[in-house]
């Protein structure tokens, strides 16, 4: 049998950003956010489901910077930690959320203790971090090119959210500003990390199935937001209104 023949670095991207159709930024429940027709509880149960999102992508990038054995590689990939840590003393990414959370009538504490966080959230979220554990750190440092989408997202929120609603303080909005720059310059190290390694036609097919792996993911989280938050089915509601899900079980 005659091996298939690998795409070129052109066709290659090509078919990366072709995956692009399948951004979160088509789900209906983030459609409805940027045409002003999310209601105030769908906006912050997103914001506070996200958050777990927020605090999590550290730890991720901790991971595949701990399978990572070129420190010329690390030296880069340790800024995003940054971004969403901050040095001491500094704002980062989570703080930054935690503003948006305050910004959108979110308490504070209310978001930090997760109690908000749903259960498909929650393993969406954290599938995506136990897969950077075990995957090799090419493989996983690959699976953030969503973020080959992420700034057209960001923008669309700061776009249109100040006039769909007014009733968000306009300081909360940092988040989406400070991505815009840093998205565009992670996706040029995780891309070119990517062009790079693939150069078969098994494992580009092989990348292309873990890049729709993590569009499941931030695909998931939003369709459990949209049986809690949209549908009025949050998990249990047919026996109870309580929160009683799991809040995370550390191991
Ligand atoms: O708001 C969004 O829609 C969105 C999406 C994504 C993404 O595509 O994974 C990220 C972010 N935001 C983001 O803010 C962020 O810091 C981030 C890091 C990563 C990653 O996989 O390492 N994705 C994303």
């Amino acid at each position: 049998m005659s091996e298939q023949i690998p795409l070129t670095r052109e066709q290659f991207e090509a078919a990366l950003r072709a995956k692009g159709d399948y951004y979160h930024i088509y789900h209906p429940y983030q459609v409805a956010m940027y045409e002003g027709r999310a209601s105030k509880e769908q906006i912050r149960g997103w914001v506070a489901n996200r958050y777990y999102y927020q605090v999590n992508i550290p730890m991720k990038d901790a991971a595949i910077m701990a399978n990572c054995p070129d420190s010329k590689i690390r030296q880069e990939w340790v800024q995003r930690i940054l971004d969403h840590d901050g040095l001491p003393g500094e704002t980062g990414g989570i703080e930054a959320w935690l503003a948006l959370g305050e910004a959108v009538g979110l308490d504070r504490a209310q978001l930090e203790s997760q109690e908000l966080v749903l259960p498909g959230v929650r393993f969406a979220v954290d599938a995506y971090v136990n897969f950077a554990r075990r995957a090799t750190w090419k493989e996983a440092a690959s699976s953030s090119l969503t973020e080959l989408f992420a700034p057209q997202i960001h923008q669309s929120r700061l776009d249109t959210w100040p006039k769909h609603y007014p009733w968000i303080d306009t300081r909360g909005y940092d988040y989406f500003r400070s991505r815009l720059s840093q998205a565009r310059r992670d996706v040029e190290h995780g891309l070119a990390i990517t062009l790079d390694h693939y150069t078969t036609y098994e494992s580009q097919q092989r990348m292309l199935e873990i890049l729709q792996f993590k569009l499941d993911v931030l695909w998931t989280m939003l369709d459990a937001m949209t049986m809690a938050y949209e549908l009025d089915r949050a998990p249990y509601h047919s026996v109870t209104d309580q929160r009683v899900w799991h809040k995370g079980i550390e191991l």
